[in-house]
């Protein structure tokens, strides 16, 4: 089970007690509430890590108005829970408005219980991968040169329609470089909507993009907006595309191409509107290898690509980001403020960080919840026997970390080190391919993510 707090926002019972039985199974607190004014209260208590919100809140009324006021009032919280948006009808513009306002995501009822999980999931993930940020926007950090001219190439592409390929290893900021790229693009008064898609079945990768009619297949109980459709206006987010499969390309490259597409069950195309901004950490050989990726998609998709480089060709950027991440978790765990000793600085920016920002930022983390100096030392980092050490040196071998591949998993090691040890090695093995691994591992992306934060790699 998944420790999270859940909070499901519905005024019809049963809805919110089948959604709270779903999940309970899944999650640790869900929690349900049907009295809205209680809603202060119960945050002034502890913000939840995601809220189900429907939208139309007091039967009868189907504007929504009340519950995009709920969502407000959950998007002031400091440390904003994501939220899903839940909707009765096929309410295109008001699921568009509530990702507008902050939504993540929506969901229209009644919903398919496996899409409900995902979404939550989803959530979670976001919300790990970001967390500490500033919400909605995190500011791409950085002084080097390679950073300064990244952000120069963003500031001259973002205003045009060109649709963007980030290119980049695993945890540099190609999320927040597409968020970039949005917010300062014509578009930025629409939403910027992610879709993850290694992590989109085949089986519902049209319904999930391209929307549905009620009826169309078993499951499509109601009519359903795909992704297209609700970031109409604004940029769609098309991450890890890498990893998706080839069948699946097909038909993303057909909706390029026509600039419509057609949900399932429906007579006619709708044409969309979006700027398409897609991320991968694939090497370019391998995104050049037609045998892994279309070539007319990726042409299609790479009218500009932006590379970002990894945090070992900009180690001057490292004490910016330490001690803005520093700055950060002291202020969320409510530790002293310190400095980092200059020895301890020196290891942080010679590190090679294979798991680039967001291992630093992890690493950051775990001293300002375990150092006990008067300053952070470099073991407060735990850097040598961090997860992102042995995927460096396991990398190098058979793809196995050092302490799986010797057999030396028994005798002094805890459980939890077993964990740590299988899942650094797991990820050398793919590179540091999230998607890859944690399918490997049998564990979903967002579960590895919050793993990678426990465990600090
Ligand atoms: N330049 C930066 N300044 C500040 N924070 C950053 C920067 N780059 C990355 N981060 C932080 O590092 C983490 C990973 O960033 P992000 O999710 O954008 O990386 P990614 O390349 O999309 O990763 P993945 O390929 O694994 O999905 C996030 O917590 C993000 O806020």
């Amino acid at each position: 089970m998944t420790s999270a707090h859940i909070l499901i926002l519905d005024d019809d019972a049963d809805v919110a007690t089948a959604a709270q039985l779903l999940l309970r199974r899944r999650y640790g607190q869900v929690a349900t509430l049907s009295d809205t004014s209680a809603l202060p209260a119960l945050l002034a208590r502890g913000v939840p890590d995601v809220v189900l919100l429907d939208l139309n809140f007091t039967p009868g009324r189907i504007n929504g108005a009340e519950g995009l006021a709920l969502l407000d009032l959950l998007r002031a919280q400091t440390q904003p829970p994501a939220v899903i948006a839940m909707t009765a009808y096929a309410d295109v513009p008001l699921a568009v408005e509530a990702l507008k306002r902050g939504a993540g995501d929506f969901i229209t009822k009644p919903w398919d219980n496996a899409r409900l999980i995902a979404a939550v999931d989803q959530a979670l993930a976001r919300r790990a991968a970001l967390r500490g940020g500033a919400v909605g926007s995190p500011e791409l950090m950085g002084e080097s040169r390679a950073m300064r001219e990244l952000k120069a190439l963003i500031a001259s592409v973002a205003p045009t329609e060109a649709n963007v390929m980030v290119l980049g290893e695993n945890g540099v900021g190609k999320e927040l470089v597409a968020r970039a790229i949005h917010a300062a693009s014509k578009r930025a008064a629409g939403t910027l909507l992610a879709v993850d898609m290694g992590a989109l079945p085949e089986s519902t990768f049209e319904s999930e993009l391209f929307g549905h009619r009620k009826g169309s297949f078993t499951d499509a109980k109601a009519d359903r907006a795909g992704r297209f459709q609700a970031a109409r206006g604004g940029s769609l987010f098309l991450d890890e595309i890498g990893n998706m499969p080839l069948a699946a390309q097909a038909k993303l490259l057909t909706a390029l191409e026509r600039r419509e597409v057609t949900p399932i069950g429906a007579d006619k195309p709708e044409a969309i509107d979006v700027r398409i901004i897609s991320a991968t950490n694939l090497d370019e050989a391998r995104l050049f290898d037609p045998s892994v990726f279309r070539a007319d998609l990726l042409f299609r998709l790479n009218t500009i690509v932006l590379r970002v480089p990894p945090l070992r060709e900009r180690r001057e950027d490292v004490p910016l980001l330490a001690a803005h991440y520093l700055k950060l978790y002291e202020a969320q765990y409510q530790r002293p403020a310190r400095n980092v000793s200059a020895a301890a600085m020196d290891a942080l920016a010679r590190h090679d960080w294979p798991g680039n920002v967001r291992a630093l930022r992890h690493a950051c983390e775990r001293a300002v919840i375990l150092g006990q100096g008067t300053e952070y030392g470099l073991a407060d980092f735990a850097l040598a026997t961090s997860g992102a050490a042995v995927v460096a040196s396991a990398g190098q071998e058979a793809g196995l970390a050092p302490a799986i591949a010797a057999g030396a998993v028994a005798g002094d090691m805890t459980l939890e080190a077993i964990e740590r040890s299988a899942i650094a090695a797991t990820l050398s093995q793919f590179n540091g391919n999230i998607s890859h691994a944690a399918k490997t591992l049998g564990i979903s992306r967002a579960a590895l993510y919050r793993k990678l934060g426990k465990h600090g790699i």
